[in-house]
Order: structure tokens, then C-alpha cells, then sequence
């Protein structure tokens, strides 16, 4: 199995500061990862050289270029139909059926013709996704997505990602600073703090995850003790 980011290594300094120390980092087909990390800790600036946005020194940078980006807002031109968004820029004759098609998995199959500016921002999110998902992409790269989101919307997006990660299998990368978020989700969890990993947990427990499960509780508190937000016990 080919390696989709293949990273050692990786430093980012803006002026004399430096935002990533030295990050080593692989992820594979299929894989679902999540980048956790306190304001500031240099999450979007990784993200945003996984996604060819920016650039920097490594030892070693291998990246797939058949990525897509959600970002924390949706991006959609205003000017455009929902449909007509999804649909931009895909080159192929059947683009309008493939964008119908992926706002239909998307929950969205009765708003192609909506201006984005109706759109709920769930329903704004939702049409982010199927753009992102209509390129059938080997890495999807989610920048915070749901963070705009009210709590209960944000557990609907959570199941929606899951079943449209189980359905096409790509490789996540999920920035948040929501634990509850990492944990419901990934396989791995990366801690990223001034820049550098500080820890990796695997995640192996079945999807739906329970919050009340004491597995995904312990978990929860690990990263919260990491992240320097829960008190360590004796
Ligand atoms: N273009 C830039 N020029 C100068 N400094 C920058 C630039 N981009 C990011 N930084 C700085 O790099 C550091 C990391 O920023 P980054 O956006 O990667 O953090 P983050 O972990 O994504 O934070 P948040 O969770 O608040 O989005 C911050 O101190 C930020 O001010």
C-alpha cells in the first residue's frame, strides 16, 4: 500500500519564529487522523502544507496531490447555486449528475438549486463536504469544519463524516480542538503542541462511540491532562 504523506522532518518559521519544530508524519489509504491541539499550536500551518497551500523545509516531503480541503467556513461563492458549487471546476461530462449525486449522500438532494447565502450553516457545511467529496479524493483534509457549529448540528456532522468516510474511504486528517470530536472519530490521535507532536493514542474501539463508554472516557482525560486542561492524578 502506497504511503499518502510521507513527511519527516518538516520545520515552519514565520520571521525568527519558529511554528513547526520538526514534524515526522505518514498516514495511509484509508486511515482517520486527528490533529488535536491548543490554539496556536501550529494545527492549520500543517494543514495547510498537507494541503499545498504552503510550503517548507523537510528532510522528506511526500505528499498525494488527489487531496480536497474543507475549511472552518464553507467557501462557496454566493453568486452560484449549491448545485453549481459542488459541481466547479470538475472536469468531467457527467459533472452535474456527480455533484447531485454527492449532495444526495450529503443530505442536501433538495437544495441544489439554493443560493449559499440560505443555507443554515450545517446545510452550508454539508454542501462543503460534497464539493470536497465529489473528487473522489484519496485525502480529505478538514480544517476545524464543525467548529461553527451549534453542539447539537456538530453530532450530526460527526455521523455524516463517519458514513461518508465508511462509504468512500479516504484518508482523514481532522483538525479540531475538540477532544469529544477526536475521540468520536479517529483511529489516531496526534497532539500537537508549540509545534511538535507530544503524543499519539490509537483509538481502537467500534464506531457509533459512546460518550459514556469508560474506554472513550479515559481517553477524554488522557488528552485533556495532555493538553494541560484536566488536573493529573496522583
Ligand atoms: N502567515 C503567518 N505569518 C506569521 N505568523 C503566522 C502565520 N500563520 C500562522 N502564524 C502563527 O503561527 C502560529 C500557529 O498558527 P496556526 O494557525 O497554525 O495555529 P492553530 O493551532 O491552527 O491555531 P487555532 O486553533 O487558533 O486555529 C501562531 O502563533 C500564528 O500566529
Amino acid at each position: 500500500m502506497s504511503t499518502l504523506v510521507d513527511i519527516r522532518q518538516l520545520t515552519r518559521s514565520f520571521g525568527a519564529t519558529a511554528v513547526l519544530g520538526g514534524i515526522d508524519l505518514t498516514l495511509a489509504p484509508g486511515e482517520f487522523v486527528a490533529l488535536l491541539g491548543r490554539s496556536g499550536s501550529g494545527k492549520t500551518t500543517l494543514l495547510r502544507i498537507l494541503a499545498g497551500l504552503d510550503t517548507a523545509p523537510a528532510e522528506r516531503l511526500h505528499l498525494t496531490t488527489w487531496r480536497s480541503v474543507v475549511f472552518q467556513e464553507p467557501r462557496l461563492l454566493p453568486w452560484k447555486s449549491v448545485i453549481d458549487n459542488v459541481a466547479l471546476g470538475l472536469r468531467h461530462p457527467d459533472a452535474r449528475t456527480l455533484a447531485t449525486q454527492a449532495l444526495d449522500e450529503v443530505g442536501l438532494s433538495h437544495r441544489l438549486d439554493a443560493w449559499p447565502l440560505t443555507l443554515s450553516g450545517g446545510e452550508a457545511q454539508r454542501s462543503a463536504l460534497a464539493r470536497a467529496l465529489v473528487r473522489e479524493p484519496e485525502l480529505l483534509l478538514l480544517d476545524e469544519p464543525f467548529a461553527s457549529l451549534d453542539a447539537l448540528t456538530r453530532l450530526r456532522m460527526h455521523e455524516l463524516v463517519l458514513a461518508l468516510w465508511r462509504k468512500h474511504r479516504p484518508a482523514v486528517l481532522l483538525v479540531t480542538h475538540d477532544v469529544w470530536e477526536a475521540v468520536a472519530l479517529a483511529d489516531r490521535i496526534l497532539v500537537l503542541d508549540q509545534g511538535r507532536f507530544i503524543r499519539e493514542i490509537k483509538v481502537d474501539i467500534d464506531h457509533p462511540r459512546r460518550r459514556d463508554d469508560p474506554r472513550t472516557g479515559r481517553i477524554e482525560a488522557a488528552l485533556l491532562e495532555e493538553l494541560g486542561v484536566l488536573p493529573t492524578q496522583d
